[in-house]
């Protein structure tokens, strides 16, 4: 899998460009974080790629295939977003299961696979014993790793996280994300994460885009990014960040 973006942009009502030309490319397998102030346009360029917006101009290829103008639903992607948050009347079996429920005709699997699937995906992120609970019962930090399954359940083509471990305290959120990182890495798709927190996004990143203004001032792993910082933009987010 490879996603290219291409000359990406939006704005909203006829105002000024949330995102300004903005060209990406996600390699396969790759754990990349977008990274910037608030405001600067990383919630909008992960929605235009999920499909739940459309970019005013520019193209999203995916495995060359033009896919800017496919709806979200049939893109095959996970997410992992604050909005999208578990389904508090269905237990934990249930949520996970749900991503399967909703794939269309040959890709739904029947009754007995979904089962199996969902306890594979419930041994994967450790919590085979608690499919019967609601995600009342549950803690934060489980609740997000019900939220990965349930995002992984379709064997997305691309995984998007969108702040996910924000809500959760600081402890709790350093042990998810190596677990988030971890089931990455084991299930081997891409990953997009939209976070503002540099810790985070150097600690779980292959790649870290680095975005103001609705452009991406400079892409390159922690280290590069870390040795030759290269705008006074740059500089200065990532000091003020460390
Ligand atoms: N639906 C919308 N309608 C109008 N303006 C919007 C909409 N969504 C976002 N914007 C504006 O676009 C700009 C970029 O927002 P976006 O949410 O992409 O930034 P962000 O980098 O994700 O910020 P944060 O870290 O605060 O979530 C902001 O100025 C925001 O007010």
């Amino acid at each position: 899998m490879s996603l290219r973006i291409e000359t990406l942009s939006k704005s909203f009502d006829g105002g000024a460009s949330v995102l300004r030309e903005v060209s990406l490319t996600v390699h396969d397998g790759e754990f990349l974080a977008l990274l910037g102030p608030s405001g600067s346009g990383k919630t909008t360029l992960l929605n235009s790629i999920a499909g739940l917006l459309t970019p005013d101009s520019g193209r999203l290829l995916l495995d060359g295939e033009d896919i800017t103008h496919i709806p979200a639903g049939q893109r095959r992607f996970g997410m992992v977003f604050q909005s999208y948050a578990l389904f508090r009347h269905m237990n934990v079996a249930q949520n996970v299961e749900f991503g399967l429920r909703v794939l269309k005709g040959n890709a739904r699997p029947s009754k007995a696979g979904r089962r199996a699937r969902v306890a594979a995906l419930l041994d994967l992120i450790e919590m085979s014993d608690l499919g019967d609970r609601y995600p009342a019962q549950l803690s934060g930090g489980q609740q997000q790793r019900v939220a990965m399954a349930r995002a992984l359940a379709i064997d997305p083509r691309l995984l998007l996280l969108d702040e996910p471990f924000s809500a959760l305290d600081a402890q709790v959120r350093q042990s998810l994300r190596s677990s988030v990182r971890d089931l990455q890495r084991k299930v081997g798709v891409a990953a997009i994460l939209v976070t503002h927190d540099q810790t985070e996004a150097f600690a779980i990143a292959d790649r870290v885009a680095i975005m103001n203004d609705g452009v991406i001032e400079q892409i390159g792993s922690p280290d590069e990014l870390r040795q030759n910082p290269g705008s006074p933009f740059v500089r200065r987010f990532l000091e003020a960040g460390a």
